[in-house]
């Protein structure tokens, strides 16, 4: 596979299984991941999110195949981190540092980092460049490391819940800079988040795991012309259930039921059809075990 081609996946894995002993936390992926978009990765506590970006940026290993930027994570670490920019759960910057030395600091590591872009993208945040990393909020912290993430010219962005612990406001500016700013079209950004209402209106693509399996891969096109929602009356709950949705749940004070493709024409006839959200989806796909989808 060429890196350079403009058609080819950025990310793709075929039967890519992540173990931890005897603890399957990817479990037989299969996706591709192309240029260009804003993927959002969802999913419960523990659904294998951060191993799955982990294994992407060649921190875990696996099995099956793996390729990012047309390069296997495992053998070619190296090459493959001057291509991408990452975020980890974890990250930290050091609490001693000015932000102009840690502007100098990257410059020395990182050939595709930009000071000008990283001190331009600085201007719409609120910190400053003599400002010591001790001495930012949370909020700041992460707007600093963004600036600096995105000042690296790389086509592949990987974000593992990148506003942990942040306000409402701190969490939108973050967004709406990484909107403006790195995303061109061309560049992918993958972000796993439990903000799922929030993210939804970036996004142009979702994956959601469950339990190491990935349960749903799909762009939010996709999305809304596959999965249907009714809104009904309590009376037509029977006739409703007996159609199999995805989930029964409450919308707006009234009975809902969310159905994967089109409800048979007397059940629409019951009720009145709305998009379904983003939650709704996931909540239906990943939820315990009532209720799990119905099979095929
Ligand atoms: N280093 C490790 N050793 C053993 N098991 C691990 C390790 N890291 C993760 N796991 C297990 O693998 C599974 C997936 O964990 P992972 O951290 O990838 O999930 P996640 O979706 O990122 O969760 P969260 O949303 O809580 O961050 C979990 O069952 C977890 O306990």
């Amino acid at each position: 596979m060429n890196a350079n081609n403009n058609t080819e996946a950025l990310v793709s894995a075929r039967d890519f299984t992540l173990r931890y002993g005897r603890k399957v936390a990817c479990d037989h992926l299969s996706f591709q991941i192309p240029k260009g978009r804003v993927v959002g990765l969802l999913g419960h506590n523990g659904a294998g999110k951060t191993s799955l970006m982990k294994a992407m940026v060649g921190l875990q290993g696996g099995e099956g195949e793996l390729r990012v930027l047309g390069l296997d994570p495992r053998s070619q670490r190296t090459e493959l981190l001057k291509g991408l920019s990452y975020i980890p759960d974890v990250a930290v910057l050091p609490r001693w540092a000015r932000v102009h030395e840690l502007i100098t600091l990257m410059s020395g590591l990182q050939p595709q980092f930009s000071s000008e872009r990283a001190r331009a993208l600085l201007k719409r945040t609120s910190v400053g460049l003599n400002d010591k990393v001790k001495a930012l909020s949370k909020g700041m912290v992460t707007q600093l490391h963004l600036a600096l993430v995105a000042a690296i010219d790389t086509r592949l962005m990987i974000l593992d819940e990148p506003t942990l612990g942040l306000d409402v406001i701190s969490r939108k500016s973050f967004y709406e800079m990484l909107i403006d700013e790195w995303c061109d079209g061309e560049r992918t950004v993958v972000i796993s988040t439990h903000q799922v209402e929030e993210i939804e209106s970036l996004l142009s693509d979702v994956m959601m795991l469950d339990e190491g399996k990935l349960v749903l891969n799909i762009s939010l096109e996709e999305m809304d012309s596959r999965f249907v929602a009714l809104a009904h009356d309590p009376a037509a709950a029977d006739t409703v259930a007996r159609a199999h949705p995805l989930l029964r749940y409450r919308q707006q004070g009234r009975s809902a039921a969310l159905f994967d493709g089109e409800p048979p024409a007397d059940v629409q006839a019951l009720g009145q059809r709305f998009r379904p959200s983003l939650v709704d989806l996931f909540v239906a796909l990943t939820r315990k075990p009532e209720l799990q989808p119905r099979e095929a």
